[in-house]
């Protein structure tokens, strides 16, 4: 009768072995935490249903694994244990009646706390010195990474106040998600491999032979419990004992706070999984831990983990799935994007069929191919991405070899066909087909009617999407000579694609009215102003805060058009590669002419005299220039002045900041004098505009 179940439990044991090796010693788990949960679970239930099959070895009864040869062995004192788990608010009702009929407390209090996804180390002080830092391990035996954990600024190498002869602190390492982020956007920017998710950051940092490897790695730390203790009496509860540790000056998580009886637990998984996407450090979920000493002695240990306490964990954000076909996607700017068309996953909540590759360095990286079994990782509002491939299962031929090619980026833009490029030192590659590709255009639209550009309210890309469909707009100018009948169609177009379509009468009478007022809407964006225009545009990296300081640098549309690389150099926050897509754009006919057409189409907009000098480290500074300089004439020395931010004066009063004297200055140098203002030479002139770029 166990013929079955015997089969399935060795099974299990053995893919829970090795994924163990792969998570704990290599710092490259094959599976996602979500499965392995699952084979887990499963085991347990099997040895439970099936005590004849239970045994000390099973990954069931034992912590994490054996610590690695890399490092020296640290034995702890205290051992390190798990945790067990609850997916369910019964599992947290029937943890809490357990302990009720135990203890006699049937409300009893708990230290609720974030569950982070790092990994546990024991912090070893003594006389308040930190000695010795160690990795869980298999939780009698850990690995030695003190170097490594004296790089982690979190963690204080003195601890504050009359310390105790041994303290013995238990916590989390962890990679703050801002961290990995920025870690991770550097990696595909350079070529690196990147970090498959924080846990795994912080782990496979703090696991490296070099310490200077993890010292670039910002980790981060949080205590939450003890080990081995001497030479202080501690206080009767676990919260209490966070609050001397806080003393000691170890960072607690803020998020740790008590609550009471199953209904305070439930109260404080629904509050913190409101905030998880926010938290600034990954959680798997929360952990809620008996406080009072006295009733977690009552409760005890089972081999692997305490009684006393549970951890309640969230929907998981990493899920295993199979890819159907990898597209691509070509977007305003004509950037290429690679992804995944997939199986549909339940993952972070919420189910998902496409997920991002990012680019073609990645795709490479990941080796990511049709049929392959990956990893997909969701957190919080960030696109679902492609974390992994689980090579183990890609499908393959009789000869062992894969079924599928590794993936090529296409050479030609699936839109509209023409050549796609990669700039020189750039991972994104690119359309050329720039104002004819049509994933350009319904983009370039779609921008230019958006609100911060030229506000067209009641245009969405739906409406958007419909028109270029119907062929009838190729550039934004094409906009202002929509008529009526064109926004019906449109609109009938849209519908049709939703699967809408209006019968009646009304629906008809509904839809002229709505039209009208879209082209009332259209009519109002022609009045504009230079900044909306330059923004709407779209030219690459031109953003509204650009856009405008194009617009007060120059004042009118001419002479940005006009403008040279150089020129637009010295635009305040313009580099040299703002500045020459700006030149680029303007140099394309193909742009003047719609530009020249959007005038012709009554889109206008006020012009002015240039506003330079509102930024600038002399900004909100007045200067006066007298006197004969050497190096240039005075109208140079102002217009350079003026480019730093200064306003240049022709007279001295009190709101004077400083004076520039040159040979034979007269009265203006004796009123400054008079009134006290200081006073710069030509040298320092020089000096200063040379300092600053001029
Ligand atoms: N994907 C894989 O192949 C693979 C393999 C092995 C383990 N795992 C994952 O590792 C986890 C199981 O390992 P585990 O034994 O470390 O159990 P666990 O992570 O479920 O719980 C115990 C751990 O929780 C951590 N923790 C975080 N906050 C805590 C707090 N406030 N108080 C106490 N502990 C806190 C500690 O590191 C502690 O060791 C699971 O999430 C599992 O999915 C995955
Ligand atoms: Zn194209």
């Amino acid at each position: 009768m166990t013929q079955g179940p015997a089969r399935r439990t060795a099974e299990l044991r053995q893919q829970i072995e090795d994924a163990n090796y792969r998570y704990y010693v290599l710092d490259d788990p094959s599976i996602p935490d979500s499965e392995y949960d699952r084979l887990l679970r499963e085991l347990q239930a099997l040895e439970a249903e099936h005590p004849e099959l239970a045994s000390t070895d099973s990954p069931t009864q034992r912590v994490g694994n054996a610590p690695s040869a890399k490092f020296a062995e640290v034995r702890h004192a205290v051992p390190m244990l798990s945790l067990a788990n609850a997916f369910s608010p019964e599992e947290i009702h029937e943890f809490v009646a357990r302990i009720g009929k135990e203890t006699g407390d049937f409300e009893p209090a708990f230290s609720a706390e974030p569950k982070l996804d790092g990994l546990a180390i024991s912090l070893r002080y003594e006389h308040g010195q930190f000695v010795r830092g160690a990795t869980r391990g298999d939780g009698a035996t850990g690995e030695d990474v003190t170097a490594n954990l004296r790089t982690v600024r979190a963690i204080p190498l003195k601890l504050r106040g009359k310390a105790p002869s041994v303290l013995e602190v238990r916590g989390e390492v962890y990679m703050p998600k801002a961290a990995f982020e920025r870690y991770n956007e550097w990696a595909r920017k350079h070529g690196e491999k990147t970090l498959a998710n924080p846990r795994n950051g912080a782990a496979g940092s703090l696991r490296q032979l070099d310490p200077r490897v993890t010292a670039q790695r910002p980790l981060a730390f949080f205590a939450y419990s003890l080990g081995e203790v001497e030479g202080v009496k501690l206080p009767p509860t676990h919260s209490q004992t966070l609050a001397l540790l806080r003393e000691f000056g170890l960072p607690v998580s803020p998020q740790v706070t008590t609550a009471r009886g199953a209904g305070g637990l439930l109260e404080y998984f629904e509050h913190i999984g409101q905030q998880r996407d926010d938290l600034p450090y990954d959680i798997d979920g929360v952990v809620y831990k008996l406080d009072r000493y006295d009733q977690q002695r009552a409760m005890g240990f089972v081999s692997r983990a305490p009684r006393w306490a549970i951890a309640h964990k969230y929907p998981a954000q990493e899920e295993a799935t199979t890819v159907e076909s990898i597209e691509v996607n070509v977007g305003r700017t004509g950037a290429v994007t690679p992804w995944v068309l997939m199986n549909p996953v339940h993952v972070g909540g919420v189910t998902v069929t496409r997920a991002t590759l990012h680019n073609a360095d990645q795709v490479a990286r990941l080796d990511v191919r049709k049929g392959d079994v990956v990893i997909i990782r969701r957190a919080g509002d960030v696109i679902p991405e492609v974390v992994r491939v689980i090579e183990e299962r890609r499908p393959r031929d009789k000869e062992g070899n894969p079924q599928h090619p590794p993936f090529v980026m296409p050479s030609q833009c699936p839109a509209c066909g023409s050549a796609v490029e990669r700039e020189e030192g750039e991972v994104v590659a690119r359309c050329t087909g720039g104002l004819f590709c049509p994933a350009q255009r319904i983009q370039a639209l779609f921008h230019f009617a958006s609100r911060r550009a030229m506000d067209i309210e009641g245009l969405g890309e739906r409406f958007i999407t419909a028109l270029v469909e119907l062929d009838h707009v190729h550039t934004v100018a094409d906009l202002y000579r929509l008529t009526l009948d064109d926004f019906l169609e449109m609109k009938r177009r849209a519908d049709e694609r939703d699967g809408i379509t209006p019968e009646t009468v009304k629906a008809g009478k509904v839809a002229t009215r709505w039209a009208e007022n879209l082209i009332a809407a259209i009519d109002a964006s022609r009045n504009t102003t230079l900044e909306r225009l330059l923004y709407a545009l779209g030219i690459r990296d031109v953003g509204e805060s650009t856009a405008k300081t194009l617009a007060k640098h120059f004042g009118a549309l001419a002479p940005i058009m006009e403008a040279d690389v150089e020129t637009l150099r010295h635009v305040p926050d313009v580099g040299p590669v703002v500045a020459a897509r700006i030149a680029h754009f303007f140099a394309e006919p193909h742009n003047r002419e719609v530009i020249a057409a959007l005038g012709a189409n009554g889109v206008h907009w006020k012009e002015g005299a240039p506003q330079r000098a509102s930024e600038g480290p002399l900004s909100g500074q007045t200067v006066v220039l007298t006197g004969g300089l050497e190096a240039m004439s005075r109208d140079e020395a102002g217009a350079r002045l003026e480019a730093l931010g200064a306003k240049v004066s022709g007279s001295v009063s009190k709101k004077t900041s400083f004076v520039v004297a040159g040979e034979a200055a007269g009265s203006k140098l004796a009123k400054a004098q008079e009134l006290g203002i200081e006073i710069w030479d030509e040298a320092r002139l020089l000096a200063f505009l040379a300092g600053n770029g001029q």
